[in-house]
């Protein structure tokens, strides 16, 4: 099922989360972590690194993917999602670039990038976590509003309102790639478990029809209602939204401890 934890605030979210990753890890050494990028999943990575600077996580096996990438950033670009997930994700857990797979958005040829990178995600295995944001407009990665539920890997096209909220990593909206290269709706939902993480007041309209809206390529994060192990972890600014805030407190509250997320 789709199941809604709200918790106090965004740190409680990353480190919810990071507890799930680190009994993933304790059971699969050799896990396929699936990161995404923005602001939010950022609690999540830092909660990583303090376990494994601490030494209460061992992360030496983890291999870790990407969601997503800009198409047409020079090499080493410091807003490429590549260079992002090595600064935020990659250099803190002490993992180098060979723990890592990513689609080439520098590639001449980027349909073949991207089934490159659908047939190395099946052939380590598939990703057992994929950790997810969500745009303001429901996009999940970037796959925007009326992408297909079954799409793969493939190129896609901004949305103006996507590049204006991405607009605050580049030093102006004109920097900002019109293209993108982002793992499928469907490629998404082959991850064993799904975790959403979204926080604040901006993201309350968009978890609401995620939640409990209708299964709609309008709103792409919807599709999460189709897979079988989904988590969406809230705080309260982005839980305003939701109609049976009451019924996921009551659910949560009653979970046995030992199902973890
Ligand atoms: N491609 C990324 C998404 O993966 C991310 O979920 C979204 C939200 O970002 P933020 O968490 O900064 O709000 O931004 C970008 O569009």
């Amino acid at each position: 099922m789709m199941e809604v934890v709200i918790v106090p605030d965004a740190g409680a979210g990353g480190e919810l989360i990071a507890e799930a990753i680190a009994a993933l890890v304790a059971r699969k050494p050799e896990a396929l972590l699936g990161v995404a990028t923005g602001s939010t999943p950022l609690p999540i990575y830092r909660a990583l690194a303090a376990r494994v600077s601490a030494g209460t996580l061992d992360v030496d096996r983890l291999r870790v993917c990407q969601l997503d990438e800009y198409v047409g950033l020079p090499a080493g670009h410091p807003e490429s999602y590549r260079s992002v997930i090595h600064r935020e994700v990659l250099e803190p857990l002490g993992l180098g670039l060979d723990s890592f797979l990513g689609p080439d958005g520098t590639s001449e040829d980027i349909p073949a990038a991207c089934a490159e990178y659908d047939a190395a995600l099946a052939s380590a295995g598939g990703v057992d976590l994929q950790i997810l944001g969500i745009g303001t407009d429901g996009h999940i990665g970037f796959n925007e509003p009326c992408s297909s539920l079954a799409s793969r890997t493939r190129i896609k096209t901004l949305t103006p309102q996507t590049r204006e909220d991405n607009a605050r990593f580049f030093d102006s909206l004109d920097e900002v790639p019109h293209h993108v290269i982002t793992q499928g709706i469907g490629t998404i939902l082959e991850a064993r478990h799904l975790v959403l993480l979204a926080t604040g007041a901006g993201k309350a309209e968009a978890v609401a029809a995620t939640v409990e809206g209708p299964l709609a390529a309008l709103v792409p994060a919807s599709a999460l209602q189709l897979h079988p192990h989904a988590t969406i972890v809230v705080d309260e600014a982005a839980a305003a939204q939701l109609k049976h805030s009451d019924y996921f407190r009551a659910t949560y509250a009653a979970k046995p401890a030992w199902q973890g997320l």
